[in-house]
Parts: structure tokens; sequence; C-alpha cells
């Protein structure tokens, strides 16, 4: 059996919130091979964002890595030193966020932008740069690449923006790319040319891990989905296996209340309550206090991640009638 690309270990994310602890992370394990697609998809606030940026040495001002490994080619990221994971970074595997002004700096040419790593990392010189950058720019279907790459930024529209941000991403040709909702700021039909995007970049080899609340997303380009909750992951199987069979009592509401997924006609039906207070978890089971199927002290317990009879895995004590 080949080793996973990434191997991602009981990761704790937490930030001080004065006396409290906030732990927005908690316990995340999970592998992705090489060529394969995860989304990882969940309610806003429940740890999708840190979970990845932690990897990389991106989290915000006050967030830290308590525990955990994360292993890609051979190295811990969470152990390495900067150094080496700016080594990694940029060049084996690329982030593209949510909004590529985030990613992309205003003052900056394009042609800077897109030779940058390949420079920094000295992959190539010079002209071989821009003749690349010029290339990743008609690969994500940039019309007249090499005057593009003397503009800036503000000079493209928000859906060739976010297009630009995929290519500099892309540039290096890294073996992991990691995406952060890059679909939900721009319209539907940006959307689409992303999704195909990112699907063409699956089919040539790349793997790519997805942050997304969309699980019409999620199941049009990712194999597999990894659904958090309150910090935890409470399923993780085959997208189409997941969505029209879940597991989990929480993936169940999640899927309940998809539109895209949803059933022509089936009414919509929303999970109740409101996720928790992250300093404030109840004991056991995160989703207890709005699972419909909650069931006294079995939810009271830690729920780990356990393989179903059918290999998938889910956090419910029901799951394998603990
Ligand atoms: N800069 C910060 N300072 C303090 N707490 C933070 C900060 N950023 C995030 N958090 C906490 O970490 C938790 C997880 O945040 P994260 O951004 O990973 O969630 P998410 O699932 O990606 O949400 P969204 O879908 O809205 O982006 C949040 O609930 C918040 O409490």
């Amino acid at each position: 059996m080949t080793a996973p690309l990434l191997d991602v270990r009981d990761l704790r994310v937490s930030f001080q919130q004065g006396k409290n602890l906030l732990r927005a992370v908690d316990g995340l394990t999970y592998t992705v091979d090489a060529g394969q697609a995860l989304a990882i998809v969940g309610e806003s606030g429940s740890g999708k964002t840190m979970g990845v940026r932690a990897l990389l040495g991106l989290l915000p001002p006050g967030g830290k890595v308590e525990s955990g490994q994360a292993w890609f080619g051979g190295t811990d990221l969470l152990a390495a030193r900067p150094e080496q994971v700016r080594r990694v970074r940029g060049r084996e595997v690329a982030m593209v966020f949510q909004n590529a002004m985030q990613a992309l700096n205003p003052t900056v040419t394009l042609q800077r932008q897109l030779t940058e790593h390949l420079r920094w990392h000295r992959i190539c010189g010079r002209s071989e740069a821009v003749e690349r950058a010029a290339q990743a720019l008609a690969d994500v279907g940039i019309p007249e690449p090499r005057r593009r790459l003397r503009m800036y930024p503000f000079q493209l529209s928000g859906g060739m923006r976010q297009r630009a941000m995929i290519a500099m991403a892309m540039v290096t040709r890294p073996r992991l790319l990691i995406a952060d909702e890059p679909t939900t700021a721009v319209d539907v039909t940006v959307q689409r040319q992303i999704i195909d995007l990112l699907g063409r970049l699956r089919d040539e080899g790349t793997a790519i891990v997805m942050i997304t609340h969309d699980l019409g997303v999620a199941r049009a380009l990712c194999d597999d989905l990894l659904v958090m909750y309150a910090g935890h992951a409470v399923e993780r199987g085959p997208t189409v296996e997941v969505v029209s069979a879940p597991l989990h009592p929480y993936t169940r509401g999640l899927v309940g209340c998809s539109v895209q997924v949803g059933t022509s006609g089936r009414p919509l039906r929303p999970i109740a309550g409101n996720p928790p207070e992250l300093v404030l978890l109840p004991a056991g089971c995160p989703f207890q206090p709005r699972c419909p199927e909650a069931d006294g002290p079995a939810c009271d317990r830690d729920q780990l991640l356990v393989r179903a009879a059918d290999g998938r895995k889910a956090a419910c004590w029901r799951v394998d009638g603990r």
C-alpha cells in the first residue's frame, strides 16, 4: 500500500480567549491520497479553514497548533521549521482563497506575482518563468495571457481574478492544491468555470482539498467528503454515498437543508438550533444538544470516528452500536 500524500493526525488548533481556550479544531485526523479530491464541509465556524491553514503555518495571530502531525512527502509540516514549510508552500502545496484580493497583491503586476514562486523556489530562470506564467493564464482560460501579464489585479474582472489566483497556485505544478471556498465569491457562471478548471487539474493528477459550504459543489468535484462539526470530524466517506445515505445525524441535517442535493419538491429542513460556542462545548458528542436522535448517556461519551460495516466512518455510537 502506498503512503497517503497528506496524513493529518489528531490536529488541535486553539485560540486563547481571555481565560478560556477556544478549540477551533479538536483531534482532526484524515488522509488524502495522490490525485484524490477531498471536500471538507460543515457549517460556518466548524474549523474547516483553521484546520487547513494550520498545515501551512498560515493561522491568524493568536491561533496556535496545540498538537498533532501533518505528514507530507516525509515531512511533518507541524514540526518543521518555518523555512522548511515555506519550501513546501507554493511549490508542492498551493492554496487558493475565497477572495482573490486576499491572495493577489493589488500593487504588483500579474507577471511578477505569477513568476514569484518559480523564481523564489529557483525552479527556472526569468524567461522560462514568464513563459510558464503565460501558459498558466492560458490554462485557466484567460484570453491574451501575455497582455494580461502586464496588468494589475484591479484591471481584471472578479471571475478573471479568481482564475488568475488559481493560475498562480498552479504555476509550480504542486502535488496538492488546498482551495478554501474558491467559488463562494463569484457568480454561478464563473463558479461553473472554476469547478471545471479544478476538475481538470484533478484529472491531471493534482490532489485537491476543497473547503466548501455547498454539498452540490463537493459532489461535482470531490471523490470523498469529510464532514466537520464544532472542530470535530463527524463523517468521512465517498461523496456520493455520504450524500445519498448519510450515517451521522449532523450529516443528515446538512443534506436535508441543502438546496443542490435536495430532491425537487422536497421541503428543506433547517437544522434546529445553532452551532455551540467552542469555549463551552458540552461533554461527549458536540452535536448532542441539536441532535434529533440524541439518546442520553451514550451521547455523553466522546465520539470518535469509527468504521462502519461498509468501510465508511462516522463519529456516532449508533454506527457500530457501542
Ligand atoms: N482570528 C481568530 N481569532 C479567534 N478565533 C478565531 C479566529 N479565527 C477563527 N476563530 C475561531 O475558530 C473557529 C473555526 O473557524 P474557521 O474559520 O476554521 O471555521 P470555518 O468552518 O472555516 O467557517 P467558515 O465556513 O465561516 O469560514 C471559529 O468558530 C472561531 O471561533
